[in-house]
Parts: C-alpha cells; structure tokens; sequence
C-alpha cells in the first residue's frame, strides 16, 4: 500500500509492476472465504479479526492497531501511513473515524456487552500526524437494556495528554434472533464466542 502510493516511478514501470501483480493474486487459488463467513482464525466478537481494515494483521488495508485492555476501557496503537492520508501530511477524517468506531465496538465487548454502533459522533480538534505513533482509547460510559454508550479519543503516543479527535458514541447489541439472521455463520449466539473451527 506504502509503495504504491509513494512511488514516482514511470508508466511502463507501473504497467510492468501490475502485470507482476495479476500474476501473484493469480496464484491465491482454492476455496475462497464466503462473504457472510466467519475467518476459523477470528474470534468474534470481541477477539481475533485476522481481516478486518482496522485491525487485521492480515489486511493490507489496515496499519494494524493492536488492542490491549487499559484501566476501564481499551486501547489501540497503530502508526497510519500516507495510504491514509486527508489533507496532506495529516490522516484522512475517515480514517480516525474508523479507528474510533472499532476500538469503541472492542470497549463493548471488552465490557461484556458486543455491540454494533448505531450513532457515533466525531470532533476532529487537530490534524493526526501521519507516520507518528498515536494511542487511541475507548471506554463504556454507561449502558441502558441493550444500548452501550461508548467515549474515544486519539492522541499522539508522544502527547497523550492532548486528545487530537474526541468521539461519542451508542452502540447496541442486538436481540438474540437478530444476532441469528444478522451473523448465521455465529456458534451458539446469543454471544456466541468463535466461528466455525471446522474450516
Ligand atoms: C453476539 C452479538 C454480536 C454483536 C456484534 C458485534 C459486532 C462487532 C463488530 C464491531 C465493528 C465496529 C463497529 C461497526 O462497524 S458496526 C457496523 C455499523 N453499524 C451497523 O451496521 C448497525 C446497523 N443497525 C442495525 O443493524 C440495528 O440498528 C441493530 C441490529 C444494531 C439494532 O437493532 P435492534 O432492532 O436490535 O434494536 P432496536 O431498533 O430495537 O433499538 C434498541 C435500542 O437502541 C436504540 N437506538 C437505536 N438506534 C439508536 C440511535 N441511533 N441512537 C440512540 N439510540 C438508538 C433504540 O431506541 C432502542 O432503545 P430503547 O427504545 O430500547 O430504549
């Protein structure tokens, strides 16, 4: 991703690269995953999303942000790059929102509630440096039957103190038949732990 939109190589070089490309996709044959289908790696929710944009060491999309437990909430680390860029030099308003709203749905889960966000209010108070390492937090603030509501926030690892953007959010974790028809690939829901290990 880093490579392909840094690179100020010329046209033929590019055509030449993508050739080299379809042919190494090319070579990701057998079964493809499903579209509704749970990874056998993932722990979902609330663990492993080998392929999920924010967190998924196996998604070229994504930085990756590593999820550890911090005091009563979670935090995220990652480092976004100029593949996430908004204004120059500075990370994409989407990207920051993207961040947010996982790590907000991992408070939840964390909170033993796993929950799907239905509202999220972002404040971007600065920019985000690319290429600097930021620490993103997220707390269950309170929660009411099946509604979750979650706080976030982004900062520099450097000035952790100084919260770049500010989120609000509610989540909810839906009903026990929702959570069927919504995830039918789920074992056991409702909370249903891991998918399918047969795979
Ligand atoms: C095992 C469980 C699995 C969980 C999945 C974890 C996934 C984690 C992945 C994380 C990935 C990262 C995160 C992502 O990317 S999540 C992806 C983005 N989010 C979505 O796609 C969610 C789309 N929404 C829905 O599918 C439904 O709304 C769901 C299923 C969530 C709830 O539909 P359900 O029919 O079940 O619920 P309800 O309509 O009876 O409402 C329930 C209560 O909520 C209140 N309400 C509703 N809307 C709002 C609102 N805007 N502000 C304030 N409150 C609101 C409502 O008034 C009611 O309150 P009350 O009247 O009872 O007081």
């Amino acid at each position: 991703m880093d490579a392909t939109v840094r690179t100020a190589t010329p046209t033929d070089v590019l055509h030449r690269v993508t050739d080299g490309v379809r042919r190494l996709t090319g070579q990701l044959t057998g079964r493809r995953r499903a579209r509704a289908e749970i990874p056998a790696v993932d722990e979902f929710p609330g663990g492993v999303r080998m392929y999920s944009p924010v967190t998924g060491a196996g998604s070229p999309l994504s930085p990756p942000m590593r999820v550890t437990p911090d005091g009563d909430g979670v935090v995220g680390r990652c480092t976004l790059g100029i593949a996430h860029e908004g204004p120059p030099g500075y990370g994409h308003g989407g990207m920051s929102a993207m961040l947010l709203d996982e790590l907000m749905g991992w408070a939840c889960a964390a909170a033993g509630s796993p929950g799907m966000t239905v509202s999220l209010q972002v404040r971007y108070h600065r920019p985000v440096p690319l290429e600097t390492p930021l620490r993103v937090f997220a707390r269950v603030t309170g929660t009411e039957g099946r509604k979750i509501s979650v706080d976030g926030s982004i900062s520099t690892e450097e000035d952790p103190s100084v919260a770049v953007v500010t989120a609000e959010g509610v989540f909810v974790s839906p009903d026990p038949d929702r959570t069927r028809a919504l995830f039918p690939d789920l074992q056991g829901t409702p909370g249903g732990r891991q998918a399918h290990g047969s795979r």
